[in-house]
């Protein structure tokens, strides 16, 4: 039994005040997880664009003051009554996408969506009691996605967890609970690529190159990456990328250019910015009568898509994807192997490291466009 089991843990955080200013690292009182939940020390997290995104004020389910972060690995270091299936001292991966195992979307092969916390969790709250877990000086502050990874020890639904390999480099691992799983599941789970298909990639970050490597994996003949920032096309290449189109350089619509050198579009699109209007090049740059498009990219509150039906009554299908498709619980363990084998990447996307005192330095790192993924280390 550790030390603090059952006791209220004093710990730094980064809290959110407010949308569109700097987190400031603050002193939280993280209070002991209740039935059903389970407190992590978290030793790595990554900064996701959608951690960006929400703090941007973007997010019509973002609550302010919170704490952000959702990419993340730790050690459970207690357990809330009833837990079973992790113990204090395991290595995890907190999951935004929870999965009960229970609830009708987990007994649906269709979906990895769960529904059993994600009304608390939407709304920054725990399920057991509607109450938040972190304050200062008594006042709460409110969980974002179910993980809020921004802190040194942080509170889940034991639903929102997933135990890995104990020999696996929490440092490294963390990019598992986000970016990579969906850009990887967009292409295995979700669009179901075959081999000798081609594809095109809007948006070279993280996200859409994990997208890359899937389409690799799966054997695409072609994979076409779209982006604004030319830096990203060297490297594009490691990850699978085939040939790269610039929309800038072109006078014609993206979705024209990229249908006029496939004879016809491309059979896969995925769109990983954010952008409604990339969305829409995106599902017509698809090929006519079987083409399917992608949204993986999360766009700003009130935004909408838009297209003339017409594309879909021709053949073209529009999907999106929530965490490419895993079972959170049940197959983050398995990338985590797969990582293990050498089967996937996870290194190459790391191209910054800060201490967690830093974190707006790694925000700052993002908007600059340099950075793929910055792992914060949580005990410096
Ligand atoms: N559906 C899901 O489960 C998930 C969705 N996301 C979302 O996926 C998106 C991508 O995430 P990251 O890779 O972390 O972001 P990122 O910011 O690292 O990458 C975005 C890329 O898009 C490029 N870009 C921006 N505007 C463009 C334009 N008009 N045309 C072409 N390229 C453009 C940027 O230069 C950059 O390379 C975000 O919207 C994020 O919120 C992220 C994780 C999970
Ligand atoms: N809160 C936003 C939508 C944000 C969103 O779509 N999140 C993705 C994960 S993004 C990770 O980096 C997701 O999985 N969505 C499914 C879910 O259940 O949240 C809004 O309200 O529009
Ligand atoms: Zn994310
Ligand atoms: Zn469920």
């Amino acid at each position: 039994m550790s030390s603090t089991q059952g006791k209220t843990i004093t710990c730094r955080a980064a809290v959110s005040w407010e949308p569109k200013k700097p987190l400031s690292i603050e002193t939280v009182e993280v209070a002991p997880p209740q039935a059903g939940e389970v407190r992590v020390k978290i030793t790595h997290s990554a900064i996701c664009h959608t951690d960006a995104y929400t703090l941007g004020g973007n997010d019509p389910e973002g609550l302010f003051p919170c704490i952000l972060g959702h990419e993340a690995a730790g050690i459970v270091e207690s357990v809330g009554e009833g837990v079973t299936e992790v113990q204090p001292g395991d290595k995890v991966i907190p999951c935004y996408q929870a999965e009960c195992r229970e609830c009708k979307f987990c007994l649906s092969n269709k979906t990895n969506l769960c529904g059993k916390v994600r009304p608390a969790t939407g709304n920054g709250v725990m399920l057991n009691d509607r109450q938040s877990r972190f304050s200062i000086n008594g006042k709460p502050i409110y969980h974002f996605m179910g993980t809020s990874t921004f802190s040194e020890y942080t509170v889940v639904h034991a639903v929102s967890v997933a135990k890995v390999n104990p020999e696996a480099p929490l440092e490294k691992i963390c990019l598992l609970g986000c970016g990579i799983p969906t850009g990887l599941g967009a292409v295995w789970n979700t669009a179901k690529v075959e081999a000798g298909s081609t594809v095109a990639v809007f948006g070279l970050g993280s996200v859409g190159l994990a997208v890359a490597e899937g389409a690799k994996a799966a054997g695409a003949s072609e994979i076409i990456g779209i982006d604004i920032d030319v830096s990203k096309f060297e490297l594009a290449k490691n990850f699978g990328v085939t040939k790269f189109i610039n929309p800038k350089d072109h006078q014609q619509p993206i979705q024209q250019v990229i249908v006029d050198m496939t004879d016809g579009g491309v059979d896969y699109s995925f769109e990983c910015i954010g952008n409604v209007d990339i969305m829409r090049a995106a599902l017509e740059c698809c090929h006519k009568g079987w083409g399917v498009s992608v949204i993986v990219g999360v766009a700003a509150a009130g935004k909408e898509i838009s297209t003339r039906p017409f594309q879909l009554v021709t053949g073209r299908v529009w999907k999106g994807t929530a965490f490419g498709g895993f079972k959170s619980r049940s197959q983050v363990p398995d990338l985590v192997e797969k990582y293990m084998k050498k089967e996937i990447k996870v290194d190459e996307y790391i191209t910054h490291n800060l201490p967690f005192s830093k974190i707006n330095e790694g925000f700052e790192l993002m908007h600059g466009g340099k950075c793929l993924r910055c792992v914060l280390h949580m005990d410096e």
